[in-house]
């Protein structure tokens, strides 16, 4: 069941044209709840009937049957924040503002068929147009603008739908509806929809939508009641009246104690309680004998829901859980209250135009105190004022919330409209009291600051990671120390070994030398011992002479011997030799391995000195214990820059305040001085001059503001004044100065006055209207005979004027200059003029003598949308006189039209792309089918198709239906009818 709303804001809700900036993605979360302390059991599942309490509070609303134990508070702060639908979190606070126009209803249909609307609305550039009269329009932009053919669907997805989901999610919110009575203001929130579900207006679709979204254990209740001339009536206990208005001293919260408050457990019984309501109100209205709904109505929605907390790894989140899963787990239970209000206003009329009187004149007055006030405050809220009057009215009062009020309130505006030029005034009005509205920024709760728990704990996490590091660093010192310790020993052992075995092979050589020694020492005395023999034997030979033979003999066994001996000794020397060398190698050898072990103790001296790096581990152990401390001052330091820093902002966004006022002085001032230096520009543009228009129409273009309407409107007093001071009777005798600059500047004053309805009659009585005539007549100046036109045109619209400008000869003077020019701008005036005499019929045939419809007619060949609109607005005038002359059966015959070929022109133009033209050109048509004396030319120039095209395709309702009307009512058209088509 909780299936919780699609969030449909980023497409269909309001979109932003201005608002607070981005938030950053750290900062914290403020939510106010209440907490478990008080009892959670409540009556209010007992039943939906409606009950009684002693009272009902807003944000702290005392439940059915629940005992009013304090409800604490607390705030929830959430490590991170989420950007999840960042324009509606961003521009949270902002009061959105839509307009909706209703369509029009029979009476607009029957009174204002000869003028243009008053509104006209470009939903894709969510803006509205006013239309003061044929030559002034304002335009205004909204967050959006509804025609008349909006859907109650996408009116209440667009406008209170992110209300409603603002709610669920545990903040307040309002919808209300302003504008005049019979605008809509009831159609669009209360309509309930019961045979076509389509038709359901806001009140019912928020709580079909609350009711889908919140769980069993949820609960969803409402108030509804009425103020009327400052008294407040519970509309579901009609009985209950002037019920109190409770403020908490404390928190400034609103209750109503003695109020209705229905728990409410489906639709079907939310619209019994509607249905209730509007009856209530219904009597009460008829009790007080006023038609329309002259109260405020007022809806109050109460949810409260089970929320619980979830603290994971130091991150805290917010779920929607059943109730009954949140014991033995680590989730902090809460309720989470919040409150929707919906607000129907009464009718914003002005009492002079409702024409009230005696009571209801009073009763308009109490009504006019609470929308004015609420005006007031609206209009203190937009301008930042520092006194928002809000106990001026009980209405304020009870929407202290839901404007800058002290609690995160999203308010939506729904400004209702009707398309009649008779309502110019009220429209307005309306429309400006959205423009003020729209500028409203509430007070959003998010609160943003510097999330020190998270940079504590993101440097804890540093500290943690460098003590790893060091520790790792200082096993691995520890293992290097170890290895090369090891190397060390490895290198000794094998070093004393190399010793050892150097001692054992020196010992070893040294043995074998002495031996060898002997050896030859003994070869020597064998020698000597041989050659002793030798000599013996020599001592024998020459004592034995007798044996020389044998002496010889012995002669060549000593050589032998000799032989022998010699290589035997060479042979001991080369071994002896090969020793020595062999020695040699060895001392070489040892000498190597000692600086081989030179070098392992050098190394060793090295890794001794390496472990000294130990030291600096300590060190740096040290080190980081004063980190810490630092990191503790960082802290305090910290927290003292961000309330400097706080100091700061708010000394900057002081200065910065003052540094706009400064610019909007300077930017007024300049204004004022262009104004001053482009004045007869300005007149000049105003009356359609294309050359003025070059240089300040740029400018107007691009400054399209509500200080240059303002500028635009002081002009005109300006001019008025000099008119004042001047005398206008001496300015008309300007008009006939010989100095055509002179006279241009004179008629541009003229046409400028005769813009104002006040100021027509008396430029008529002074000569104003002869002396431009005789302009008309007699200059051959462009600039003078586009703006005497202009000015003729302006006076035109009078009905009085109308008939002196055609016995003057005006219409003559204006075919003839219609068929002279070529400037476009001038043809303008000149259809605007025509046009205007057309909605005269005493003059229509005189007109058509003159030749006025001819060259109104003729005129279309220029092929500009602007004139070809003005021709199709003078033959739809003349055409509507003519059907109204035959409805009243003072009329009879053709059309005075159709000699001069206006429905062949017609024809010709009904797909005109200018809008306004096209209505023109429908209604025209529209009104001359109803003559049956013009059926024959209908049949024969292909009109009737037209009629059939224009009744199944035309933009306007209206003019449908009255298409089908003529097709209906001429017996020949029907049968022409079902023939063709
Ligand atoms: N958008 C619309 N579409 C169709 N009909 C509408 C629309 N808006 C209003 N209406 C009709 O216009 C009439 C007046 O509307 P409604 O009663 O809602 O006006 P209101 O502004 O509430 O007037 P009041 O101030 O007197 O209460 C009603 O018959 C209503 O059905």
């Amino acid at each position: 069941m909780a299936s919780g709303l699609r969030s449909s804001s980023s497409s269909s809700s309001f979109t932003t044209a201005a608002g607070g900036g981005a938030l950053s993605s750290s900062g914290r979360f403020e939510r106010q709840l209440h907490g478990n302390g008080s009892s959670s059991s409540s009556s209010s599942s007992s039943s939906s009937a409606v009950s009684t309490q002693g009272g009902v509070s807003f944000g702290q609303t005392h439940l059915p049957g629940r005992s009013k134990a304090p409800s604490s508070r607390r705030s929830v702060t959430p490590n991170s924040r989420t950007n999840s639908g960042s324009d509606y979190e961003e521009d949270r606070g902002r009061v959105r503002v839509a307009v909706r126009l209703r369509p029009k209803n029979a009476e607009d249909i029957i009174l204002d068929s000869d003028f243009a609307d008053c509104v006209e609305l470009q939903p894709e550039l969510k803006r509205l147009k006013l239309r003061k009269n044929n030559w002034t329009s304002e335009s205004y932009r909204f967050d959006e603008v509804f025609t008349e053919t909006a859907s109650q669907k996408r009116v209440y997805e667009v406008v209170a739908k992110p209300v409603v989901e603002s709610v669920l999610n545990g903040y307040s919110g309002t919808v209300m509806a302003y504008g005049q009575t019979g605008t809509g203001k009831t159609y669009t929130l209360g309509k309930l929809g019961k045979d076509d579900a389509s038709e359901r207006g806001i009140m019912a679709r928020a709580l079909e939508d609350i009711l889908a979204s919140v769980s069993a254990s949820d609960c969803v209740e409402v108030s509804y009641f009425q103020l009327y001339m400052e008294c407040i009536q519970d509309l579901l206990a009609p009985e209950k009246i002037n019920i109190p208005i409770n403020e908490d001293p404390k928190t400034g919260e609103i209750s109503l104690p003695g109020a209705s408050v229905v728990k409410v457990q489906n639709l079907d019984q939310f619209s019994q309680l509607l249905q209730i309501g509007e009856a209530n109100r219904h009597a009460a209205n008829t009790k007080l004998n006023t038609e329309s709904s002259r109260s405020h109505a007022i809806l109050m929605v109460y949810i409260r829901r089970s929320v619980h907390e979830k603290v994971e790894d130091g991150i805290t989140s917010w779920e929607k859980v059943p109730r009954t899963t949140l014991s033995g787990s680590n989730a902090i239970p809460l309720i989470r209250k919040s409150k929707l209000l919906i607000v129907d206003l009464a009718g914003s009329e002005r009492i002079d135009k409702s024409g009230s009187e005696g009571h209801l004149l009073e009763e308009a007055k109490f009504i006019n105190l609470s929308l004015t006030s609420l005006g007031k405050c609206i209009n203190a809220l937009a301008e930042n004022s520092p006194h928002i009057p809000l106990r001026d009215s009980k209405l304020t009062r009870l929407l202290r919330d839901s404007f800058g009020g002290h609690c995160s309130a999203r308010t939506s505006l729904i400004i209702t409209i009707g398309p009649s030029a008779r309502h110019y005034a009220e429209t307005t009005s309306s429309v400006m009291f959205g423009q003020r509205a729209i500028k409203i920024v509430n007070m959003v709760k998010l609160k943003e600051e510097f999330d020190y728990e998270g940079l504590c704990r993101k440097l804890e996490h540093q500290v943690d990671h460098l003590t790893a590091e060091v520790e790792r660093k200082q096993k691995l010192r520890e293992d290097d120390k170890y290895k090369l310790e090891k190397e060390l020993k490895e290198c000794q052992d094998s070093f004393a070994e190399a010793k050892r075995n150097l001692i054992t092979r020196s010992e070893f050589l040294e043995k074998e030398n002495t031996r060898l020694e002997v050896e030859m020492k003994d070869l020597l005395n064998e020698l000597k011992c041989q050659k002793d023999h030798n000599d013996l034997m020599s001592e024998k030979a020459a004592r034995l002479e007798v044996n020389i033979k044998c002496s010889k003999q012995h002669q060549l066994e000593s050589s032998t011997y000799q032989k022998v001996l010699a290589d035997t000794t060479q042979m001991y020397e080369k071994k002896i030799a090969e020793l020595i060398k062999q020695l040699k190698d060895e001392h070489a050898h040892a000498k190597s391995v000692e600086e081989q072990l030179n070098a392992m103790k050098k190394l060793l001296n090295d890794s001794q000195k390496t472990i000294q790096g130990q030291k600096e581990v300590d060190e740096l152990t040290v080190k980081l214990q004063e980190m810490y401390q630092l990191h503790g001052q960082t802290l305090s330091e910290l927290q003292s820059l961000k309330s400097e820093q706080e100091g700061l902002l708010g000394e900057k966004a002081r200065l910065n305040e003052e540094l706009q006022a400064v610019r909007e002085r300077l930017s007024v001032e300049e204004n004022q001085r262009k104004t001053i230096e482009y004045e007869l520009d300005k007149i000049l543009y105003m009356n359609g001059n294309t050359k003025a228009s070059s240089t300040f129409g740029t400018r107007i273009g691009s400054q399209k503001t509500n200080s240059l309407r303002e500028t635009l409107s002081g002009q005109r007093a300006t001019i008025a004044k000099i008119c004042e001071e001047v005398g206008l009777q001496k300015i008309l005798q300007l008009l006939t100065s010989e100095d055509s600059d002179v006279q241009i500047h004179a008629v541009k004053v003229v046409a400028n006055l005769a813009a104002e309805d006040f100021n027509q009659e008396k430029i008529v009585e002074e000569g104003g209207l002869d002396a431009l005539l005789m302009l008309l007549r007699s200059s051959q100046n462009t600039t003078i005979l586009r703006v005497t036109s202009g000015a003729i045109a302006n006076l035109a619209m009078n009905e009085l004027n109308q008939g002196l400008i055609m016995s003057k000869g005006g219409a003559q003077l204006l075919a003839k200059i219609a068929s002279k020019t070529t400037d476009l701008q001038t043809l303008r005036m000149v259809a605007g003029a025509l046009a205007n005499l057309c909605g005269n019929e005493k003059l229509h045939i005189m007109l058509k003598e003159d030749g006025g419809i001819k060259a109104l007619l003729e005129m279309g060949r220029s092929g500009s949308n602007d004139v070809t609109a003005q021709i199709a607005r003078g033959i739809a005038n003349f055409a509507k006189c003519e059907s109204r002359g035959i409805n009243l059966g003072q009329r009879k015959g053709r059309s005075l039209l159709m000699d001069d070929g206006a429905l062949g022109w017609l024809i010709a133009n009904s797909n005109n792309s200018s809008t306004s033209a096209q209505r023109h050109v429908e209604l025209a048509l529209c009104h001359l089918a109803q003559n049956e004396d013009n059926v024959e030319d209908f049949i024969s120039s292909g009109g009737v198709k037209e009629l059939v095209r224009i009744s199944v395709e035309s933009s306007r309702e209206d003019i449908r239906n009255l298409a089908k009307k003529m097709l209906r009512s001429s017996p020949t058209f029907r049968t022409i009818k079902a023939e063709k088509y």
